[in-house]
Order: C-alpha cells, then structure tokens, then sequence
C-alpha cells in the first residue's frame, strides 16, 4: 500500500525488521497523569492497545495521530521520524469511535476526501475511493449518505476513509463500541478479515478483552500510563502478569515463590502468607493461576481430599453468563464460578463463610 523501507532517517536503534513499522515510545503529560509507553507494530501487525478507563490509551492514540504532543521519546513511522510531523502532514489514517462520516457527502466522497486534501484530482480520488469501497465490499452503497448505512458498513466507510491516504499506520478508537451487541459479533469478525489482508502497521485501542483476542496480533497493556504485559494474545490470556489482565481473562492470579510442589504466596498486600500447592515442581519467583472456574465450594469442611482449602468469606455474587460468579474475601482472596444450581444448594449469600478447593493439578505456575 505505501513504500515500505525508504529508510531516509535510519530508524535509529530500531531492529532492520521494525524499521518499516512504528517503533515509538511515548511519553505525554496530561495534568497529573503521565503515559510513558513504547509501542511496536510491524507492517501488516495488529497491535491492540488494552487497559481500564484513564490507563492512557487514547492518549497513545492521539499521540500517534499527532494530535498530542510528546513531553519525551519518539514516534518513527516506516523509518521516519515524524515525531514533530504536524498531524495532517502524517501518513497516519484513523478511524473515530463514532467513525466522523460527513453526513452531507456520499460514502464515495467521505473516502475521497482525505486523497483530494493531499492534492490529487477529483478523478484521481474517486477512483481510488471507488476501489477501497469495492475492496470493503461496499460498491453498491458508493452513493449512500452515512445515515443510510448499518453501523456495520458505517465502520467499514470509515476504514476506506482511513485507508484512503495510504498511511504507514493506521489508528482504531474501539472500533466496535458504537455497534449494538447483536452486530458486534458479525462486525468483529469482518474487520478481522479486513485487517489480515493490510500491509500498513495497525494499532487499536479497546477496552474489550475479546475485541483485542480476535483482532489482534499481539496486545500491549497499559495501567496508570505504563505498559505492564506484552505479548501475542494467547500467551497474555495464558500468562496474565497482573490482577487486572487476570480478572479480564477470568483467572485468579498470585504472585509466590516456589520451592518443589509448594508456593508461598502473598495473595494480598495485608494478608497471612498462604501456602498453593502445585502438581509440578517449580523453584524461584512465580505466578500462581487457576479459572474461577477450577474452585469448588463447600458449606463444611470436606475431607480427605488433596486440594487447596481456604476458609473465606462471600463478598458479592453475580451472573456471569450461564454461570454465577462468586467474590470470595479472607486471606485468599479469589473468584469462584459455579452453576446456579449449585449456588441454590449451597444455600450460599453474601457474608456467609465458606470452604473453597482448587485441586493442585488445576493450578498453573509459570516464572514471574
Ligand atoms: N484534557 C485532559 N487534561 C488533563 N488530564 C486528562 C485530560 N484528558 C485525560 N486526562 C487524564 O489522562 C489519563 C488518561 O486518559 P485517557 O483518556 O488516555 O485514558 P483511556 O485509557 O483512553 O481511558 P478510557 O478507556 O476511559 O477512554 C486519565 O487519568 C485522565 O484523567
């Protein structure tokens, strides 16, 4: 789509397979708040930027975009650095949460508008627009005004738009959040294709775990300004490295230490130690998971069973799809999922002390 590798800069310390990509680091200042992350996308990667209200994503993103400017660091884009590069002169598309159609032009002419600001003709720009909506699968709506599209086919208008200046990377601001749930699924899927044949590097910013599983090629998390997991979106759900990432792939996440079968962990900041067994052995710094899913619940104490048992008090019960999600305080704290049928039998409610199992074989350990 652009030239790639006209590395006019030299991408400074940038590995030879980065340099045609973005290879940023970002530092801004918003009052208070500081986001100071680098970020990575190959051409043709998408990168997910995932974390929880005022982790700084959007900040990233406007960074890139150029529509904030950095305190510190750099943004190279395809081997330039376009750090100072005001941001229309960027060879960066974006598409808005909201998708920004102007309202009084056709889908064709939202996607030429962007080719005709960089000075090609009215021709020109059709037809490069006429061929991006082919492309999205669109050319029977070339002539449709934005409020005749589903929100579906409003979002890809707004990607053809994006893609329409030939950016070296292009911007997602939660693609999917002003779908409604039904069309979520079937849009989320679309894009995915639609981002798999790209050649620019993407990055998207989403709060959505599953938005950045399915659409991602690696995920970055940021919290409070800083980037705490990286990594392919398999290996952050396996290997979650905090609390947060953990409760957003379902797991109960400890820090510990190991020696052989046994984990000493701190599970709160003012809580006993407590001891995880493990069906495996492990020696050093470690993290402790298991599924909410894996911890069996039990009014008395059960016996002659090999698990870990914790004596630990019901803070809160909610639904969790088909399953009841059970919020569990004391010296360990966890998450515990079972059926409403069982929570039924159990007779179990808030404040009521319970006994909760995992079985060892059911534990993960990995190195911290
Ligand atoms: N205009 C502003 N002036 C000062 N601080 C701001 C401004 N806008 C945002 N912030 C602060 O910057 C931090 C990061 O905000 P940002 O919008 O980047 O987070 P976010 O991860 O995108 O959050 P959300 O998911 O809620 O959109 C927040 O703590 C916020 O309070």
């Amino acid at each position: 789509m652009t030239e790639q590798g006209t590395d006019r800069t030299g991408g400074g310390d940038a590995p030879a397979g980065l340099k045609a990509g973005l290879e940023a680091r970002l530092a801004v200042d918003r009052g208070a708040f500081r986001l100071d992350a680098p970020l990575r996308a190959r051409p043709g990667e998408v990168v997910a930027v995932l974390g929880p209200n005022g982790s700084g994503k959007s900040t990233a993103l406007r960074a890139l975009a150029g529509l904030e400017s950095l305190a510190a660091g750099r943004i190279v884009l395809g081997g330039d650095d376009v750090t100072t590069v005001p941001a229309e002169l960027r060879p960066v598309g974006m598409v808005f949460q909201d998708y920004l159609l102007f309202g009084h032009l056709d889908a064709l002419d939202n996607v030429a508008f962007g080719p005709r600001c960089q000075g090609a003709g009215r021709a020109e720009a059709r037809a490069r627009a006429a061929g991006l909506l082919e492309r999205m699968g669109l050319a029977e709506h070339a002539k449709a005004r934005p409020r005749a599209l589903s929100g579906g086919q409003a979002q890809r208008v707004a990607l053809a738009r994006a893609l329409a200046v030939r950016p070296r990377l292009l911007l997602l601001d939660e693609p999917l959040a002003a779908l409604d749930v039904h069309a979520r699924a079937s849009v989320r899927s679309e894009l995915r294709h639609l981002l798999a044949d790209l050649d620019c590097a993407t990055v998207l910013v989403t709060h959505d775990p599953l938005d950045a599983m399915v659409l991602a090629d690696r995920i970055t998390v940021l919290e409070s300004g800083r980037v705490v997991q990286e990594g392919p979106p398999g290996d952050v759900a396996q290997h979650p490295r905090t609390g947060y990432v953990a409760r957003l792939v379902g797991l109960n996440l400890y820090r510990g230490r190991a020696r052989g079968t046994r984990v000493d962990v701190a599970p709160a900041p003012d809580a006993a130690p407590a001891e995880v067994s493990l069906s495996q052995h492990r020696h050093g710094d470690v993290f402790v998971a298991f599924p909410p899913r894996a911890v069996a619940l039990y009014r008395e104490r059960p016996d002659g069973t090999p698990r870990n048992l914790w004596r630990l008090r019901i803070d809160g019960v909610e639904r969790f799809g088909d399953q009841v999600r059970v919020h569990l305080e004391g010296d360990f704290p966890l998450l515990a999922d079972i059926t409403p049928d069982a929570l039924a039998e159990l007779g179990l409610a808030d404040g009521m002390d319970v006994w909760a199992g995992v079985k060892a074989t059911e534990v993960r350990c990995y190195p911290a």
